[in-house]
């Protein structure tokens, strides 16, 4: 390992449990703190999650200012669920619903930014069971007690739950086998990130609104390569968390969640001079068992998908490009 990242391990890891919510108000002082939640057909858990935020850390504690779910074109009641237990809720189209729309998680959470006012604001996946407070205020921890940490990701141990069966450190499949080969291999200063996918984070707004969002499950990849180039990584901090329980998608899904993620890094490599080029979309080829026999030598059924991630603007471009002029 870098001898950098042994020492940035050192100075800025820390604990759920070194930021007490009680010290973490006091420390806010006048900042405004929002939680946005990305959420896409989450209606077996938003309405927990926001409970527990509510509950805990608007109403009790005062240290979150601001629920925001961005209902990113579900087909169930997420957005009705959320709303009743206390969030405000946006739809992914019609935030700066004059852009084109583009799709998936990291577009919600680029609307999200967009639609949100805190000066800190804090990312939670909306599929996660059992979301503790200490989510929140270990995420702002660093962030309320150093000025010069600008971004922080969580991280935890993953179980991969099916069937009755556990595997305590099984999860994050697609974290083992793509996103940390991949960035030790052309970011090895990221290297020290437990969960680099982690989609839960906090960081200050100028810094979220300085860097472009890659749509759909590049986002995450994306913005850590991209809060590096930006902040440097004495910036960036990680907190343990403790477990994360989440709903695991299928083999064939992470396969796809794998070549977003793959694009998005190629679109960094491409931009910092590593690769020529990096094609804007690709497709993906995979192959299922079929449902009836197959005809001939390939007893497969292939099922061939879009690959497209493209990058959001900075915010703030977009903003300041729709300020009036004075005068
Ligand atoms: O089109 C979409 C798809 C997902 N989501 C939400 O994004 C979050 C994470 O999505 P999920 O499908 O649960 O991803 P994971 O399987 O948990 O994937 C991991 O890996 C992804 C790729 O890096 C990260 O984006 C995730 O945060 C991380 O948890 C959830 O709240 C989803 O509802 C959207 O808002 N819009
Ligand atoms: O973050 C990941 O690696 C993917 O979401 C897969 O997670 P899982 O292996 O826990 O389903």
């Amino acid at each position: 390992m870098h001898s950098q990242v042994r020492g940035w391990l050192a100075h800025r890891t820390s604990r759920v449990d070194q930021w007490p919510v009680a010290r973490m108000v006091e420390q806010k002082g006048e900042q405004r703190v929002s939680v946005v939640l990305p959420a896409r057909d989450e209606a077996a858990t938003i309405g927990q999650i926001v409970t527990t935020v509510r509950e805990a850390l608007v109403e009790r504690a005062g240290l979150v200012d601001e629920i925001l779910v961005v209902d990113s074109r579900s087909g169930d009641d997420t957005a009705r669920i959320a709303e009743s237990a206390g969030a405000t809720v946006v739809h992914q189209d019609q935030v700066l619903a004059d852009m084109p729309p583009a799709h998936g998680k990291g577009e919600a959470l680029w609307k999200g930014l967009a639609a949100s006012t805190g000066d800190l604001v804090v990312a939670i996946d909306a599929d996660l069971h059992d979301v503790q407070p200490g989510f929140v205020s270990g995420l702002l921890g660093p962030l309320l007690d150093n000025p010069g940490i600008a971004f922080v990701k969580g991280f935890y141990h993953r179980p991969l739950i099916g069937d009755g069966v556990v595997d305590v450190d099984g999860g994050g499949r697609v974290s083992e086998l793509v996103a940390r080969p991949l960035l030790n291999l052309a970011w090895p200063q990221l290297a020290g990130f437990v969960q680099p996918l982690a989609g839960e984070f906090a960081a200050r707004r100028e810094l979220l609104e300085a860097i472009p969002f890659a749509t759909g499950y590049g986002v995450e990849l994306g913005m850590l390569v991209d809060v590096l180039d930006r902040v440097g990584l004495d910036a960036m901090a990680q907190v343990d968390l403790g477990v994360r329980v989440h709903r695991h998608h299928d083999l064939q899904a992470l396969g796809r969640m794998s070549a977003q993620i793959q694009l998005a890094a190629s679109a960094r490599l491409a931009r910092q001079g590593v690769l020529v080029r990096s094609p804007e979309t690709s497709t993906l080829v995979q192959f299922r068992r079929p449902s009836v026999p197959g005809v001939g030598g390939l007893d497969r059924e292939i099922v061939e998908t879009d690959i497209a991630v493209k990058d959001r603007p900075p915010l703030r471009e977009v903003l300041d490009r729709r300020r009036p002029v004075a005068g």
